[in-house]
């Protein structure tokens, strides 16, 4: 089989034709250079051998690059695939429930005990990446603590509610293929959706693995027509390993971030759809200890774009001055202090006015460089999920950045579903200069707050 772009990117997930210039293949390969991306090389080792190429690094990292990848196999590299794949699909799903709850506005929203917003995309999501993640790895080898439980939709009254999320699913896992995963051989019925929803039932803890999923986080973003986000992570021995943020309705014009309310009118009303795919929305990912953060457009926003989709690395930003430092928090004062954030901004000289955002788009902001820190102070009492934060942590310290609790320690994700011991808010920033001056900042005022 000769060797060429389209061959070899059947077989390798990440190859796309925009990546940096690595190799060049000798003799036979059908065109001059091949482009790829450095996500996946122990694949791209494999498929060359399979082929019998050989090949010439143009660069000395690159060399060294590629007897890595051959001796050493990328851990996670088939959880993270499906991961990034589920989570795609997900995103999907979201953005057709949020254009339907804004064009309708046909009560879908329901409120749990909490008073906190759920909707049908909340358990569509658990649903099918619960659904997907079981038939990729096996029923009993998959562990999640997910946000959502099927209490409410079991209820003698929530027969259209159930079959509303029971359509979604099935309409979502159909296009299963087009993302390159295995869906169903038939649509799912009620109970096997509601067994796919309870079946997120883990305790977490601080040994082995289990996923842990926020479906849709920022629920009242996306029921306001704004920002919100789908969250995957897996934790292995209390360690976050890997993690993936879908954010389908972050703006690729950064400005746009903080028209929120008036952001789902803005975008559709200014941006027609183009063939340009990072309009709007992307999915970000990072593997523990790689270094790298990676980003790639939702491959549903765009029917040209098919199966391997294309990525691109994010870091965080280089500033570490305060006053050019942008900083984000929650968009709800119940869910954090902004008199105390704006104390905190006063005391380090942060001159910009609060980039407010629902959800971890926020962690995906620093990640990618568009804000340098996010804050968070709970009121006292309120314990934080670690589907609220996982995902986010890895990829901003991928990208560069550091995430802890306002003490400075990090966060633990070994502890079950809370993340227990978590010192007075959440701190994350671009970089470890920032960092201190934030802790410092916080030291110097907590006793004085009433928090
Ligand atoms: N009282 C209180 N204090 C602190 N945090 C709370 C509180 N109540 C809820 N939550 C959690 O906040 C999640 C949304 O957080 P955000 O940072 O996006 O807040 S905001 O929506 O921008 O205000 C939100 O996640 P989702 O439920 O997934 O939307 C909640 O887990
Ligand atoms: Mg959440
Ligand atoms: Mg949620
Ligand atoms: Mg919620």
């Amino acid at each position: 089989m000769p060797l060429n772009c389209s061959s070899l990117a059947a077989r390798v997930p990440h190859v796309s034709g925009s990546g940096r210039v690595i190799n060049k293949f000798t003799p036979n390969h059908v065109g001059s250079l091949f482009f790829i991306h450095h996500q996946n090389p122990s694949k791209y080792i494999v498929s060359l051998s399979n082929f019998n190429q050989s090949c010439s690094s143009s660069t000395m990292e690159d060399q060294r690059n590629l007897r890595v990848a051959a001796s050493e196999p990328e851990k996670y590299y088939k959880e993270l695939d499906v991961a990034v794949r589920a989570v795609q699909m997900a995103c999907a799903l979201c953005q057709r429930v949020q254009d339907s709850l804004i064009s309708k506005t046909n009560g879908q929203v329901q409120s749990k005990d909490d008073n906190s917003p759920v909707t049908v995309a909340d358990w569509s999501v658990q649903a099918t990446v619960s659904w997907l993640l079981s038939k990729s790895f096996g029923r009993k080898n998959v562990s999640i603590i997910a946000e959502e439980d099927v209490q409410k939709l079991s209820e003698a009254d929530a027969s259209g509610l159930l079959a509303a999320v029971v359509n979604t699913v099935n309409e979502c896992l159909a296009e299963a293929p087009r993302f390159g995963l295995e869906g169903p051989n038939m649509a799912l019925g009620a109970s096997e959706v509601l067994e796919a929803i309870s079946h997120c039932n883990s305790t977490g803890g601080p040994t082995g693995r289990f996923w842990t999923l926020d479906p849709v986080d920022g629920t009242l973003g996306f029921v306001r027509g704004d920002q919100y986000a789908v969250a995957l992570a897996l934790i292995e021995d209390g360690e976050v390993v890997l993690g993936v943020l879908g954010c389908p309705n972050y703006p690729m014009r950064k400005e746009w971030l903080s028209y929120h309310h008036r952001y789902h009118r803005i975008i559709t009303k200014l941006t027609p759809p183009t063939s340009e795919s990072w309009d709007k929305g992307f999915v970000t990912y990072a593997t523990k200890g790689s270094g790298k953060a990676w980003m790639q457009p939702l491959l549903h926003a765009n029917k040209k774009l098919v199966w391997p989709n294309s990525a691109r690395p994010v870091q965080v930003s280089s500033i570490d001055d305060p006053a050019s430092a942008t900083f984000c928090e929650p968009v709800e004062k119940a869910n954090s202090s902004h008199s105390f954030t704006a104390g905190l901004a006063h005391t380090m000289g942060l001159r910009k006015q609060p980039l407010r955002v629902y959800s971890m788009v926020k962690y995906a902001a620093i990640a990618r460089g568009d804000a340098e820190i996010f804050m968070k102070f709970a009121r006292a009492g309120y314990k934080e999920k670690i589907w609220d934060h996982a995902a986010g942590v890895v990829i901003i310290e991928e990208a560069g950045g550091v995430v802890t609790d306002a003490r400075g320690h990090p966060l633990d994700f070994s502890k079950g579903i809370y993340l227990e011991g978590l010192d007075r808010g959440i701190i994350a920033s671009a970089g470890a200069k920032l960092h201190e001056k934030i802790i410092s900042a916080v030291d110097a005022s907590w006793d004085s707050s009433s928090l």
